[in-house]
């Protein structure tokens, strides 16, 4: 029988602490009559220890929703707010994990002398060798730490553009389309790393991505996004169990509802998107 999709409303969220906040956060671009609305009033929370997707059509403004909670973009109005306080700057315990790790790390540096980076005249030298040898084992990078990334596949080097991230022991990690660029096989090997690495750090996650069976494999929940100008559509509970599994979860029929529903959801706010360019 099929179950009911289950929406939180925003201020209902899941109990725990509220990290990230984004209350009717709004963003253009440009000024004066040549000035376009992309974010048009975005509410929703993440709570500590969740792993909360976001996936809308392309062009809703996942990155720049995401360019505003890290920090890099003011809003035009509204506000972020990280761990009860407004974002104005990049929070210090905030790390990004953007899609291109081709430019993410510095290609004259080994893998460790770029882990290290973001550590330096933080912490003493021997806890910057901890942090570092820890993150490079959970990503499955133990002993690699002495190539430069030129010497590593794509796959390797966004395993170590993520223990960049990790080293650091950030309470969030922001990720936009981290595996877009990997083959499948790989993909699927990241996804678990992520998951993995969210148990053992107790990370808050906040993911985007275009892809709507990854959102939902990973995710505690889902954020649609209407077309621009973007507001929050569905914020989905996904009541999968945990651990996940590969084939086991994707297997559930209640996997298959939730993808069916997210699908139908991003559909008709591509459609509303090409509506609302055709009235402008
Ligand atoms: N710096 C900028 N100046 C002007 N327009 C911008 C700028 N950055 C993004 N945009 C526009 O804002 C809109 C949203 O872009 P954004 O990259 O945030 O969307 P997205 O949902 O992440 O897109 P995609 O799914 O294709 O990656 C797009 O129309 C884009 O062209």
């Amino acid at each position: 029988m099929q179950q009911s999709i289950i929406e939180t409303r925003t201020g209902d969220a899941p109990a725990g602490e509220a990290v990230v906040e984004l209350v009717d956060l709004r963003k253009s671009y440009g000024t004066g009559p040549s000035a376009v609305q992309i974010l048009d009033g975005v509410n929703f929370e993440v709570r500590r220890g969740e792993f909360v997707c976001v996936v809308g059509p392309s062009g809703s403004g996942k990155t720049t929703l995401l360019k505003c909670i890290a920090g890099l973009l003011k809003p035009s109005g509204g506000r972020t707010d990280f761990e009860g306080q407004e974002v104005t700057e990049p929070p210090a315990k905030l790390a990004v994990v953007f899609q291109d790790y081709s430019r993410s790390l510095l290609p004259w540096m080994t893998v460790r002398a770029n882990i290290a980076l973001p550590l330096r005249n933080k912490f003493p030298k021997q806890e910057r060798q901890a942090r570092i040898d820890e993150a490079l084992e959970s990503v499955g990078l133990a002993g690699k730490g002495h190539l430069y990334p030129w010497q590593m596949s794509g796959g390797m080097q966004q395993r170590a553009a993520i223990a960049r991230g990790l080293a650091y022991q950030p309470d969030v990690l922001l990720m936009d389309e981290p595996f877009a660029a990997v083959d499948a096989q790989t993909r699927i090997d990241l996804e678990d790393l992520v998951l993995e690495v969210r148990d053992r750090y107790d990370t808050t996650v906040l993911f985007v991505t275009h892809d709507i069976d990854e959102a939902v494999y990973l995710a505690d929940r889902v954020i649609v996004l209407s077309g621009a100008p973007t507001t929050v559509s569905h914020n989905i509970t996904v009541d999968l169990p945990h651990p996940r599994h590969q084939v086991d979860t994707k297997r559930e029929p209640r996997f298959a509802e939730l993808r069916a529903f997210v699908f139908e959801q991003i559909q008709a706010a591509k459609s509303n998107t090409v509506r609302n360019r055709a009235d402008a």
